[in-house]
């Protein structure tokens, strides 16, 4: 994140304007004071390997109240603000369109109060919104990766490499729990790339006898020779009614069943610490860059975008139509649509999970019939 912040503070001032760090999230452009503050080209220096925000994050109730957006929209106008860059997550994003959308109403509501002036009112008429999308669990629609997700994944791969040494030598089966409340990229990919024998993602619950499927997977696997297995588990883990699948659940089925050694490790806020990989530095440095261009281009009529990444292009979209796809997910899921659920989540997610499970569907029957046949082959 501190990337981003780092390059729309030094885009901004190369571009001639006045920038401001919002300390903590929208509390801060609500509290206003010490939470506004100027922000140098040397204020970014040194940032750029640092993991978390040095601006600070908030949740904020009060941002949500009209009374909060009026103390918000008084603070910007004390400080001349007239453009803004919004890093976060579908519920940021569209705190700041409907702030945006207020903007008008709450100048009037300012004015009528005698909180700013006329020529304030005149002056600020407009404001601009750019959104970057923040967050480790890569659940935003319209953008291939978010700012902090590739960090995430290094961490927790890592950690799988960690155990895995463990799991082989007391040949042991580790069930791994990764973040992702509502979103099973974590879980799907470090499935994929940590060669995790069984997955358990929000989007795609696992079939109504997974007992069995699991079971049957891990054993065919020691059969095979393998001498661990991994687990993965997103913590937002749903069976197929929409009840929550747990690490505990999982142990106890591999446990009474198969009786493998079995441990759980939960990684936590371990995934989101540490320093930013080098591709989500970069990230942050051209999508901050691209947010402050589409600022400076913005005029009254244009909509409110938000910058994603296409490929390898940064790209800026509708900022509303991606918060109401990234929304209609949460929306399927809900609905127990799963297959919807999957296919909104988009095209690379879907591509993933099947890449995974055609990696993973390994037959024993198969298996062993190949292994005769070359043994055969190398009698001869
Ligand atoms: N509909 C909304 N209107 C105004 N502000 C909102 C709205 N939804 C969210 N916000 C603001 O955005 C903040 C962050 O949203 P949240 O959903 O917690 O995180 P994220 O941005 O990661 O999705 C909230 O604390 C709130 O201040
Ligand atoms: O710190 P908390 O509030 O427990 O957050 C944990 C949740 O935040 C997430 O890490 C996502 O956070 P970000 O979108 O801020 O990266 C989820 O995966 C997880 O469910």
């Amino acid at each position: 994140m501190n990337a981003a912040v780092r390059s729309v503070v030094r885009m901004g001032i190369y571009l001639g304007c006045k920038v401001y760090f919002i300390k903590e999230g929208y509390q801060g452009m609500v509290d206003g004071g010490k939470h506004i503050e100027e922000a140098r080209w040397s204020s970014v220096s040194s940032i750029i390997h640092k993991g978390g925000t040095i601006i600070g994050s908030a949740r904020c109730k009060e941002f949500i109240t009209r009374e909060g957006q009026l103390k918000a929209a008084k603070n910007l106008v004390d400080k001349g603000i007239t453009d803004i860059v919004v890093i976060g997550g579908d519920g940021s994003l569209t705190g700041a369109n409907a702030f945006r959308r207020s903007w008008a109403s709450l100048l009037d509501e300012l004015l009528t109060k005698n909180l700013i002036t006329q020529d304030q009112r005149k002056k600020y008429n407009h404001l601009n919104i750019a959104g970057l999308v923040g967050s480790i669990d890569n659940d935003f629609c319209g953008t291939d990766m978010t700012i902090g997700s590739d960090s995430a994944l290094h961490r927790i791969i890592e950690a799988i490499d960690a155990i895995a040494y463990t799991a082989y030598s007391h040949q042991r089966t580790f069930i791994m729990e990764v973040m992702g409340r509502h979103c099973g990229y974590l879980a799907l990919v470090t499935a994929l790339a940590g060669e995790a024998d069984y997955v358990f993602v929000p989007e795609d619950p696992v079939p109504v006898d997974w007992h069995q499927q699991l079971c049957s997977k891990l054993s065919q696997e020691r059969a095979t020779g393998q001498r661990l297995n991994i687990i993965i588990v997103a913590e937002g883990a749903i069976d197929r009614k929409g009840q929550p699948i747990t690490a505990q659940q999982i142990r106890k089925v591999i446990v009474d069943n198969l009786h493998q050694d079995t441990r759980i490790t939960v990684l936590g806020h371990v995934q989101r610490g540490g320093s930013p990989s080098a591709f989500d530095r970069i990230l942050g440095c051209r999508m901050g860059a691209e947010a402050v261009m589409a600022l400076m281009e913005a005029t009254e009529e244009s909509e409110p975008v938000v910058v994603t990444l296409n490929g390898n292009q940064a790209v800026r979209i509708p900022l509303m139509e991606s918060v109401k796809r990234t929304q209609a997910v949460a929306q399927a899921m809900k609905e127990k649509k799963w297959e919807l659920a999957v296919e909104l989540r988009g095209y690379s997610f879907g591509r993933n999970l099947q890449t995974y499970k055609m990696l993973t569907s390994c037959r024993i029957e198969r298996l062993l019939i190949w292994e005769k046949f070359t043994n055969l082959q190398n009698a001869y």
